[in-house]
């Protein structure tokens, strides 16, 4: 860290412990007891898992309260209107969303300047953001397939359609030129996206200054420890929410719930402190990066909602086109016909197939077999089992590039430190369609000196989110080649 963003980091986190942040594993400091942070944890940059973050400066046990954010240091909107102008302004808007709201808080805000009271939070929020809605049509095309570029073009179309319909409420407070933009607009909608918690009171949810810190993990993940595998497995599973207001279902162990509060996730607004709450998640060692759950996402919706990806993704799933007479074969909604992160075939989908191969006139007979997701005969499951790869074969050739192309085109972008390096890697790629774009719309064709362009900010920023698009689809091909090599597996099986 340089040395002036790290004095700036210390002024920061001094204004947070005197709004009474606090990571001292007490719920309720007496009144004489300054706040403090570093107790617990540490801000840090971990460059694989989400850069900035929180690691533990001491050893952590799973269930401990680790940090704790008093309501009077929540960014919420009703903190907001405490500024009379705003509140005025705002009621005669009473049309547009919460998050509209929200966003429009934060733009007003952030117009204060050094007057805000919360200057050294704004100061320290990523300047660029990569969820779907800031993608161009260039990336948007990069996604390559058809269900990621529609979730693309209808976040772009919704923030548009959100801002001209904020217009108003912005003139009216009398916003900088420079805030009133799409641009603005686009920078405030990504934070409220990818920063907010839940809170109970307001669907916007709130930003919580340093509790915003702390990177993702995804819930799922099978724990490490095998005395903890047995716990987990004797204990049932809970329906929870998550602190994003997605309901999730994972396992906790007994140990984990507040005896009082019945606490179920790793964060939460807790009344009876008049607090965000947070608690690890697992036990944690000193320097390690201590992660949140914000919810159950697949890929694209982390990309949609947060700007990013994982590579292993416990809770990614992918859609294959299927024909219509599969959907109504069987009472299965739509969603849940999908492909696991690891090529297996979900149980719905699996099933629909099953009752799908079998003739019309001997379903009703089979269903009850299907429904407890039994395998019907040899013959069915073969027919089911050679769909499914060859549907899998025709969607993985039906895309412009295949996954040995996305992993050179990858690997070009991580190794090359200028740009003829780039140009000569990707020459081994036989679709240069998309290199030419990319230097359409940087206006690179016609650059001379090509060494210094990927030092260029802004030829790396959207290289950053190429790049992002490169890994969506990349994975999306990798769940379809382990699909067909399951099939195959079972095939193989199945005909010896
Ligand atoms: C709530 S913020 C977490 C703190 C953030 N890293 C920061 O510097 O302010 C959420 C953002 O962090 C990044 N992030 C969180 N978890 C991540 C992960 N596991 N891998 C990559 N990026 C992650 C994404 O950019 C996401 O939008």
């Amino acid at each position: 860290m340089e040395e002036e963003e790290e004095g700036s980091l210390a002024s920061f986190l001094r204004w947070a412990g005197e709004l009474g942040i606090s990571d001292a594993a007490i719920t309720n400091p007496p009144q004489h007891c300054p706040s403090r942070l570093g107790y617990s944890l540490c801000v840090s940059h971990f460059p694989h898992s989400g850069g900035r973050g929180l690691g533990a400066v001491r050893d952590l046990r799973r269930g401990e309260l680790i940090l704790r954010v008093p309501k009077s240091a929540l960014m919420t909107s009703e903190n907001f209107m405490q500024d009379k102008k705003l509140s005025i302004a705002v009621n005669n808007h009473r049309y547009l969303s919460s998050s509209q709201i929200l966003i429009v808080c934060l733009l007003y805000e952030l117009s204060k300047g050094k007057s805000s009271k919360w200057h050294p939070y704004l100061i320290h929020l990523p300047h660029t953001y990569d969820i779907l809605a800031t993608f161009g049509e260039f990336e948007k095309q990069a996604l390559q397939v058809d269900e990621a570029r529609w979730v693309t073009e209808k976040a772009v179309l919704k923030a548009k359609s959100e801002w001209k319909e904020a217009n108003a409420l912005m003139e009216e407070i009398k916003l900088k030129s420079q805030l009133l933009t799409f641009k603005a607009w686009l920078w405030a909608t990504a934070t409220i996206s990818s920063r907010t918690l839940h809170i109970p009171w307001d669907e916007a949810g709130c930003l919580c200054p340093v509790g915003d810190l702390f990177n993702y993990d995804a819930p799922g993940r099978e724990p490490s420890d095998p005395e903890d595998k047995e716990i987990l497995s004797s204990i049932s599973s809970f329906q929870v929410n998550s602190i994003s207001n997605v309901e999730n279902t994972f396992t906790l162990d007994a140990e984990e719930l507040d005896p009082h509060s019945q606490r179920l996730t790793d964060g939460g607004f807790e009344e009876d402190v008049n607090s965000y709450c947070f608690y690890a998640r697992e036990n944690y060692k000193q320097g390690e990066q201590v992660l949140l759950c914000y919810g159950l996402y697949t890929n694209l919706e982390l990309l949609e909602h947060y700007g990013f990806l994982l590579q292993e993704n416990p809770n990614d799933k992918i859609f294959i086109p299927l024909e219509s007479a599969v959907y109504s074969s069987s009472s299965w909604p739509k969603e849940s016909l999908y492909i696991c992160h690891d090529g297996k075939p979900s149980f719905a989908l699996l099933s629909a197939l099953r009752l799908w191969a079998t003739p019309k006139n001997k379903r009703k007979s089979v269903g009850h077999l299907v429904y407890s997701g039994s395998q019907l005969s040899v013959d069915n499951e073969i027919v089911v089992m050679k769909w499914l790869s060859k549907t899998c074969d025709s969607a993985l050739n039906s895309l412009p590039t295949s996954i040995d192309e996305d992993t050179i085109l990858l690997n070009a972008m991580d190794n090359s430190q200028d740009f003829c390096r780039f140009m000569e890697i990707t020459k081994l790629l036989s679709s240069r369609d998309e290199i030419c774009s990319f230097l359409k719309v940087d206006n690179l064709h016609d650059s001379h000196d090509l060494t210094d362009v990927l030092v260029s900010r802004k030829v790396r920023r959207s290289m950053d989110k190429w790049k992002l698009a490169v890994l969506w689809r990349l994975r999306y091909k990798k769940v379809l080649a382990n699909c067909i090599s399951y099939c195959n597996e079972i095939l193989e099986s199945l005909l010896t």
